[in-house]
């Protein structure tokens, strides 16, 4: 049988902790009892570990109760529930105060005192499971979530991290791409940095120097010699992210260093020996660039030794709630308890989130600023809430001069101009769409819309 939970009772009263000491062991729980405060200290410090929760008497000889419940380190080392007998209400407030939490009068009703520390015992172990949570989340590489997909992803993860082997991790914006890289690089045990480059951030025309470094004088603005992220990351990994965008000259070069193993500064002479292991990540699709001639395919097979898909999270929605309270311990700290609003699990889970995991952090922040000092509330999310609201299209319907296209279109054009708005930019608008960029732009002149 499972031991119970261990209860540290402090009285200076012999005779208190033989009553207490038998209603606790005929309740199950294991009763452990000390004299004085400073006893108690030497209990709480034991190798054992500290107790599962305390009783604390707050009238004692010496130092105490209020005393000790002060000078204890914080986080308490477990729950406090104080007695308070002679003890003023004052007292007894000033205990709650200093993190107690609970206190029960003396000489205790035994239902009132068994309530109190099943209490206690509760959300003390709710609090040390979101100290757990916020423990695991900042652990780099950690991934969060208990769908089949997650747990298919992190075995794949153990499996394929220790090799040298190229990944390349497809997904929607927000999905993790680059957290799933991090935790490959920490599976591998190389020794050498992580490193990460944006391919997609940084003008075509610094991206070369970026990667491979340059000579002082190489280029005008060159003024000192800088290594590149390929000499960065020696012994290492390097993260190519949004290796799409990548212009084919440069394609060409890295698809040669990958081959040799050598990188050249620019304006270099002597070509330097690299040992890099290469996760390269994208949101488009390689395999189509390659058709239309935007890829190299030498360098697709080369990255695509071993394919990783992330699924988008409204396809995994499992994933969703323990994200959002991973997220919500680790912003608004582990002590604040978090509620769900009525409804908000259903919601949560029906919206589409096209932004993913990013759009998912970013709406728990927004919670957080509007929460002030209260609990944390988890509701619905704003879009979800808008997108029920909102009178579908077909509700303002009137059906006059125009025909079945000239409806289509309309329809087409209002979809069209909230992607721009939620995507930010033609790019954004065609990745919400799914849609290839130059077909939604030759659609946006078509319909006539604005192009910004
Ligand atoms: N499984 C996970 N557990 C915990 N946090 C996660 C997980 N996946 C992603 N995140 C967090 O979600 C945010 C977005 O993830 P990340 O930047 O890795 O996405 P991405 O797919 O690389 O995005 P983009 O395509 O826009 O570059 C980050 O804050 C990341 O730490």
């Amino acid at each position: 049988m499972k031991p119970g939970p261990r209860i540290l009772l402090v009285d200076d009263d012999p005779g208190v902790l033989k009553g207490l000491r038998g209603l606790l062991s005929d309740e199950g729980f294991l009763p452990v009892e000390a004299r004085s405060a400073a006893e108690a200290s030497r209990l709480l410090d034991a190798p054992e570990g500290p107790p599962d929760l305390v009783l604390l008497d707050l009238r004692m000889p010496g130092e105490t109760g209020l005393e000790l419940l002060a000078r204890l380190p914080r986080p308490l080392p477990a729950p406090v529930v104080v007695l308070s007998g002679e003890a003023s209400p004052a007292e007894a407030v000033q205990a709650l105060k200093l993190g107690a939490t609970d206190f029960v009068e003396k000489p205790p009703s035994p239902e009132r005192l068994l309530t109190a520390l099943r209490n206690a015992l509760t959300l003390g172990a709710l609090r040390e499971e979101r100290q757990r949570l916020l423990e695991e989340l900042s652990r780099p590489g950690h991934l969060v979530g208990e769908s089949p997909a997650m747990e298919a992803l992190r075995r794949l993860i153990a499996r394929v991290g220790p090799s040298d082997a190229a990944v390349l991790i497809t997904g929607e914006t927000g999905t993790g791409k680059e957290r799933v890289a991090r935790a490959l690089h920490l599976a591998s045990g190389r020794k050498g940095r992580f490193v990460a480059i944006n391919c997609a951030a940084i003008p075509a025309t610094l991206l070369e120097s970026e990667l491979f470094g340059h000579e002082r004088g190489a280029f005008s603005g060159a003024t000192a010699r800088r290594p590149g992220r390929f000499e960065q990351a020696h012994g290492g990994t390097l993260f190519l992210d949004e290796i799409g965008d990548m212009p084919l000259e440069l394609q060409a070069k890295l698809l040669r260093a990958l081959e040799t193993k050598e990188v050249e500064r620019l304006g270099g002479t002597a070509p330097l020996s690299v040992d890099v292991r290469i996760l390269a990540a994208t949101h488009q699709e390689l395999a189509r660039a390659v058709k239309e001639g935007r890829f190299r395919q030498d360098l697709f097979f080369r990255l695509n030794v071993m394919p990783l898909a992330l699924p988008p999270l409204r396809e995994r929605p499992e994933d969703i709630l323990p994200l959002a309270r991973a997220f919500a311990a680790e912003i608004a700290g582990p002590q604040v308890p978090l509620v769900l609003a009525p409804g908000a699990e259903v919601s949560l889970r029906a919206y589409r989130w096209p932004g993913n995991i990013r759009e998912l952090r970013n709406f728990i922040e927004r919670l957080n600023l509007l929460r002030g000092d209260g609990p944390f509330t988890l509701t619905a999310p704003e879009s979800a809430e808008a997108a029920a609201l909102s009178p579908p299209p077909t509700a303002r319907l009137s059906f006059g001069e125009k025909g079945y296209r000239e409806h289509v279109e309309d329809f087409e054009r209002e979809l069209i101009r909230v992607a721009l708005e939620e995507g930010g930019s033609i790019a954004g608008a065609a990745r919400l769409l799914r849609m290839d960029r130059g077909n939604l732009y030759r659609r946006i002149k078509a319909l006539g819309l604005p192009v910004s």
